[in-house]
């Protein structure tokens, strides 16, 4: 909480205002049965009806005066949460900007998705309650058994014996409340995925005639929300009721003795109101304690996942390199170097060169590691082991920034978005002009298709548009890569949906770019030019070297050579 709480500094003025605005709210709770004792005392016993009229005008404004303060009170809570909210948020999407690999396994993406919207809106409503009633009750509940001391002592012990007994009460529900709602929120990640999992994948459910299948995990993600929801809620319905049958209990005893002091003429009939006006509104007040801890509960389980996004700032801060190296010229080195993931190796003691303005191929079955060594360049991932010097120095000199911006990724699931075809390209350099998006387009081997469509450049992706082939997608995020004139462009398996012809034509336009290119591939034919091919064998190096080469030393990579030029033959 301490880390949400830091998020208040910017609205200081606002959370004192509010804190004021509540303590004339709690001095007006305070007097009210005072004042309603000199009225009984004074005015109703006596018959004089001047004290009654006066008094009570008094007590009237008062009223009025705490009207007042308890709604500007709210506007300037809800100020100060809102505010919270909103940089709590901004500053989450910030921080998930910089997440890497690894951080967004352990976090997953409905889950991020939940912490942003919604734990932050229950922290905003726990911020909220806290300066409308947080420390006011507290507060009254102090303020009102002093008062009530000052009236009658003998009363008030019974009082002053009540409340630990509730304090303990309380407090075991708000560690019970913490466990359930951490599970609430548990369930509606899970239910996020399920929803997620769904939609990303709707057209695939249709084909497969997965719905009843679909639908019974949606049930049960439903299901498992709603019975951790009842019983975080039947808890905390349970725990208001109680208080209220034991606050009564104590009223009961009260009004008992207190009807025996005022037969023996050692109380007045306004002090014994008194003194029950004050028992019931500590009452009142421990039941909104209840609702308050409710809050809390839910707030603490929020708290600690929001802040579990924000303190991997560490982490990013730690990857993000603070290096004043501005300019990458694209030589890669790796020495010995090893990658771990979920427990296991995945790639072992790789070592390569690849020089500035070369072609680099990687070939291996699929799982055989090339995707990962692709990812540990842009520093998606960590490496485990060894050395990776970029233009010969140390890639963790780089920062992330630098490194990100001169080297450029085309994934293997291509990506994307609702927008025009030239929108979807200057999204990789925003700032690009029509010269340099025409000019990508070229070199990735799509303008032509692009300037054959009715709108060209401004044609409409997506779902109220165009929808692109395989092999177009592919080529239009090859052109959003290489027009951020990149030092280092990584092509995971993204000329796989070409035919041979645009394929080497693509292949021919790439090697004529001075950045380094990186190709991964499952056809010889799509790397057979490179200068170099890794090919990669369980995670290790089987081989290295260029096609001739290999087709002279490495026996498996002559017979995968050989297959597959005869699988296109016949
Ligand atoms: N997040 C992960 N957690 C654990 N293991 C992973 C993770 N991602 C990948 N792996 C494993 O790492 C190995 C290498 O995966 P990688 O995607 O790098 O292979 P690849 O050669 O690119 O495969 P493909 O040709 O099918 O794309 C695989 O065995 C895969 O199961």
């Amino acid at each position: 909480m301490k880390r949400i709480f830091s998020y208040a500094t910017p609205y200081k003025k606002s959370v004192v205002i509010a804190l004021l605005l509540m303590v004339v709210e709690l001095i007006v709770e305070l007097t009210q049965p005072i004042l309603m004792a000199k009225i009984i005392d004074d005015g109703i016993v006596t018959g004089d009806l001047s004290t009654v009229t006066i008094w009570g005008l008094v007590l009237l404004g008062l009223s009025f005066t705490a009207f007042a303060a308890g709604i500007t009170n709210s506007f300037y809570a809800a100020n100060f949460s809102q505010g919270v909210g909103h940089d709590l948020r901004r500053d989450l999407f910030e921080m998930v900007q910089y997440f890497t690999g690894d951080q967004f396994q352990r976090i997953s993406t409905p889950s991020l998705v939940t912490r942003i919207t919604n734990d932050v809106i229950q922290l905003q409503s726990l911020l909220f309650m806290l300066v409308r009633i947080g420390l006011r009750a507290p507060l009254f509940i102090i303020s009102a058994l002093i008062m009530a001391l000052t009236i009658d002592v003998r009363l008030s012990m019974i009082l002053i014996g009540g409340v630990p007994v509730f304090l303990v009460f309380l407090f075991f529900i708000l560690m019970k409340g913490v466990r359930y709602f951490k599970k609430v929120q548990e369930k509606l990640d899970a239910l996020n995925n399920v929803i997620r999992q769904n939609l990303s994948a709707v057209r695939l459910v249709k084909g497969f005639d997965r719905k009843d299948y679909e639908e019974e995990q949606f049930r049960t993600a439903n299901a498992g929300l709603v019975a951790e929801n009842k019983k975080a809620l039947w808890l905390m319905e349970t725990a208001m009721p109680m208080v209220m049958l034991g606050m009564n209990a104590v009223i009961l005893v009260l009004l008992w003795t207190g009807s025996g002091f005022l037969a023996f003429g050692n109380l007045q009939p306004g002090e014994l109101v008194a003194i029950i006006n004050y028992a019931t509104r500590i009452l009142f007040t421990f039941s909104v304690f209840t609702f308050l801890i409710m809050m809390v509960s839910r707030g603490q389980a929020s708290a600690a996942r929001v802040e579990e996004v924000l303190l991997s700032s560490v982490e990013t801060d730690r990857a993000a390199g603070s290096s004043a190296i501005e300019h990458v010229e694209g030589g890669i080195y790796f020495s010995d170097v090893s990658f771990r993931r979920g427990g296991h190796r995945i790639l072992n003691n790789i070592s390569f060169e690849a020089e500035n303005g070369s072609t680099v191929g990687i070939i291996g079955e699929t799982g055989s590691g090339k995707t990962s060594l692709l990812h540990l360049i842009p520093r998606l991932y960590e490496k485990e082991s060894g050395q990776i010097l970029l233009d010969g120095k140390d890639m963790e000199d780089y920062s992330l920034k630098v490194l990100r911006q001169s080297v450029s990724l085309v994934p293997q699931e291509v990506q994307l978005f609702s927008g025009t075809v030239r929108e979807n390209i200057s999204w990789g350099r925003p700032g690009a002009d029509e010269a340099e998006i025409r000019e990508a387009a070229a070199q990735a081997q799509i303008a032509e298709f692009i300037e054959s469509l009715p709108g060209g450049y401004d044609t409409q992706i997506g779902q109220k548009g165009v929808v692109f082939s395989g092999g177009q997608k592919q080529r239009l995020s090859i052109a959003r890569a290489l027009v951020r004139n990149p030092s280092v462009l990584l092509l995971d398996d993204s000329t796989s949906a070409l035919d041979a012809h645009t394929e080497k034509q693509l292949l021919k336009s790439l090697d004529d770019q001075s950045c380094t290119v990186f190709i991964t591939a499952q056809k010889i034919s799509s790397i057979q030019q490179a200068d170099l091919i890794l090919l990669l064998d369980q995670g290790r190096m089987a081989a290295k070297g260029t096609h001739e080469e290999l087709l002279e030393t490495n026996a498996y990579y002559r017979r995968v050579f050989e297959s597959q030029k005869e699988g296109v033959m016949s």
